[in-house]
């Protein structure tokens, strides 16, 4: 029996595509739903290009879904999504598309319809209102951050 998280209703899934599988976790208590493309398409180095997965979602409100790239096509082929992660806004009742992009800088990446591309990932959000203040608490930190720590990688020589 698959397991279900507790205390979180289903996902409801319009499939726009309904000659495409279901999106699936690939097996219980993945984080990422696996998304297909509904398209063939190349991809040159470099090139984007927006993909339709053929779903729509009802997400919880209190909720936003997270459009990740799977790791193996990342390692593999370089493909990615240009605005990783995308936002699905609980809102949102339009078709979940993917902004792929070939960051290999020689081969093209060749994806058929059916292929899965991306994954959904479901994440609790906070939803404050913003509040403007004139001053902000001290903390340790303060002001520094982009490495201001140490730590980093150390830059080739022939960076400046
Ligand atoms: O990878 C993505 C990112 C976004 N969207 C859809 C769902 C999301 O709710 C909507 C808006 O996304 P976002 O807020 O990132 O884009 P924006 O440029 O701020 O557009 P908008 O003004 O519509 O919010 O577009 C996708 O289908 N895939
Ligand atoms: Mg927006």
């Amino acid at each position: 029996m698959t397991p279900t998280a507790p205390d979180f209703p289903p996902l409801r899934l319009v499939r726009l595509d309904p000659d495409l599988p279901l999106p699936q976790r690939a097996h219980p208590g993945d984080a990422g739903i696996d998304l297909y493309s509904t398209t063939d398409l190349e991809l040159a180095p470099g090139r984007r290009q927006v993909v339709g997965t053929g779903i729509a979602l009802a997400l919880p409100y209190g909720t936003v879904g997270l459009v990740h790239p799977r790791s193996g096509l990342a390692a593999r082929a370089g493909l990615s999504i240009v605005n990783a992660p995308g936002t699905i806004d609980a809102g949102y009742r339009g078709e979940v598309k993917v902004c792929l992009i070939n960051l290999d800088p020689e081969a093209p990446i060749v994806i058929a319809r059916g292929d899965r591309i991306a994954q959904l990932l479901i994440q609790r959000v906070e939803l404050p209102e913003v509040l403007e203040v004139s001053e902000l608490d001290d903390t340790e930190r303060g002001t520094g951050g982009y490495g201001s720590s140490g730590g980093h990688a150390t830059l080739h020589p022939s960076r400046p």
